[in-house]
């Protein structure tokens, strides 16, 4: 691994966005690889000085906030963190005892203890701006992510080209080996689980288990490693602030990774771009809507359909947006994922998802949409709608669905509450406008009606040599309405 070459020394010192912008396009501009612990390290100092440490004094009324300025990055800052880091990784194994191109499990449990061993005993965990290796070289802190990333980046400094970052939408861990086909923990998963270090991910282990999303995570190349941390970027200064300028770089990078079509393969990175993009429009580039599409179509293409935030990101944006029927179908949608899953003790980031979808932003929806009193008044509410209604339906028997056969219950009473609340709140009317079978009836449905067409060609042919005066009809066929990509039919009538 070569160290801090021209390639990169040339936009030094880095004043403002577009220098950062300019450092990252050189990362890709030839053959050589991007380098992972170089770009961690410039985006932590930046991120550091943006929202940890902040230079300019941050003015409490926000209206009079000043406008912080970009900071100035020296190169040798970065170069001194480099060479920290090369040397941590370089010293710390001994590579004449791992012959051959690919590594091995031993190598990755030894490269994974040698970041788990730079971390300090007790930190929180979860606390912003530990996913860089910034914040491992300055503090020795690193979250899930920042680990797994760290033992990414470190094989790179190490020259091999086999070790890639798998992520899931809540967990990280490594592929690695001929064609990839290896797997292993390098990191722990949320409080209180013992970690799996060094251990494969077996079809045993992912099957069926949304933490794993069953065989299905992002395998990561360079460049969406590349992608993967400045997705990782965080803006927030507290809990109510975000640096504008971090924001800004994040959002120009994800459009530049997303130009390389490096955001092809990764939903999530689409849907903070979709995120980052409502809250600041960039001129000439797709709406939020189409950014979520995209990023639901890109699970539909690689995924197989089993990743749960595009839709949820799309709900969320409707939700906000006062669009109430498309956050439901965004909503049935996610839920038409995840009952295909079982739920586990380790998912409860999803269950949190769903908690506050069926508990808290379904109800207020429900609650605003009855107090509109003319849309009430020309049933062109929500609550007469039987498309919305059905979706409606599909959202919570999602939910029932995720929780058969799983070994941790999902439901309990506020769900339960919440369920009559909301439902209550349709017009009784809706019911009789929709019929719900699943794809097995339906077959049995289908048998009925060619039944009936074979008796009804019967009785014209009859007709035809014997008139009579009356053949009854075979039943009105209902307009079939795709409620959903998964093949679940709800069919509704002509209302
Ligand atoms: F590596 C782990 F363990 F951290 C798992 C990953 C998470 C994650 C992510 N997230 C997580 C999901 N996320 C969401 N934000 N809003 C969401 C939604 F609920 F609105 F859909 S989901 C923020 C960004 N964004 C890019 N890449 C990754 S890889």
């Amino acid at each position: 691994m070569a160290g801090i070459r021209d390639r990169e020394k040339r936009h030094f010192p880095l004043q403002q966005i577009q220098d950062v912008v300019n450092l990252f396009k050189d990362q890709f501009s030839d053959s050589d690889e991007p380098n992972l612990a170089f770009l961690s390290i410039v985006l932590g100092s930046i991120e550091h000085i943006l929202t940890v440490n902040r230079a300019v004094p941050y003015n409490r009324d926000a209206s009079k906030c000043i406008e912080p300025i970009f900071p100035v990055i020296q190169l040798d800052t970065i170069q001194a963190l480099f060479t920290k880091f090369v040397t941590l990784v370089k010293s710390s194994v001994d590579l004449t005892q791992y012959p051959g191109d690919f590594a091995t499990r031993e190598l990755v449990k030894r490269v994974s203890d040698v970041i788990w061993s730079g971390l300090t005993r007790a930190y929180y965990k979860d606390k912003a701006h530990l996913q860089s290796l910034y914040s491992f070289l300055t503090g020795n802190k690193l979250d899930c992510f920042g680990v797994a990333f760290g033992v990414v980046a470190a094989f790179q400094v190490l020259g091999y080209k086999d070790v890639h970052l798998a992520l899931s939408e809540d967990h990280a861990w490594v592929v690695f080996g001929k064609d990839l086909k290896e797997t292993a923990e390098v990191t722990w998963h949320g409080k209180g689980n013992e970690d799996k270090r060094g251990q494969p991910i077996t079809v045993g282990v992912s099957e069926k288990n949304w933490l794993y999303l069953n065989g299905q995570p992002v395998i990561c190349s360079r460049e969406i490693e590349v992608a993967a941390i400045v997705s990782a970027i965080n803006p927030s200064i507290n809990a109510t602030t975000d640096s504008v300028e971090m924001g800004a770089l994040q959002q120009e990078l994800l459009w530049q990774l997303y130009d390389m079509g490096h955001l092809d393969k990764y939903p999530m990175a689409l849907g903070n771009l979709g995120d980052l993009e409502e809250l600041c429009p960039t001129l000439e580039r797709p709406l939020p809507v189409q950014i979520f599409d995209k990023a639901i179509e890109s699970a539909k293409t690689y995924y197989n359909e089993q990743h749960v935030y595009p839709y949820t990101y799309l709900g969320a944006y409707h939700c906000r947006k006062g669009n109430y029927r498309e956050a439901l179908k965004a909503w049935a949608d996610a839920a038409s994922v995840i009952k295909k899953y079982n739920y586990t003790r380790e998912d409860e980031e999803i269950y949190k998802e769903f908690l506050e979808i069926a508990n808290d932003l379904l109800p207020n929806m429900m609650k605003s949409v009855a107090g509109e009193n003319a849309s009430r008044l020309h049933g062109t509410s929500l609550l007469h709608d039987p498309e919305a209604y059905a979706n409606f339906l599909r959202f919570y028997d999602g939910i029932c669905q995720w929780e058969e056969d799983s070994p941790t219950p999902v439901l309990h009473i506020t769900w339960a509450k919440q369920l009559v609340f909301s439902l209550g709140k349709f017009d009784p009317k809706v019911r009789n406008y929709i019929d719900i079978h699943g794809e097995g009836e339906e077959d049995e449905e289908e048998e009925e009606e060619d039944e009936e067409e074979e008796e009804e060609e019967d009785r014209r042919d009859l007709e035809r040599k014997v008139p009579q005066k009356e053949v009854t009809k075979g039943r009105k066929r209902k307009r079939s309405h795709k409620n959903s990509e998964n093949g679940d039919e709800y069919e509704t009538k002509d209302c």
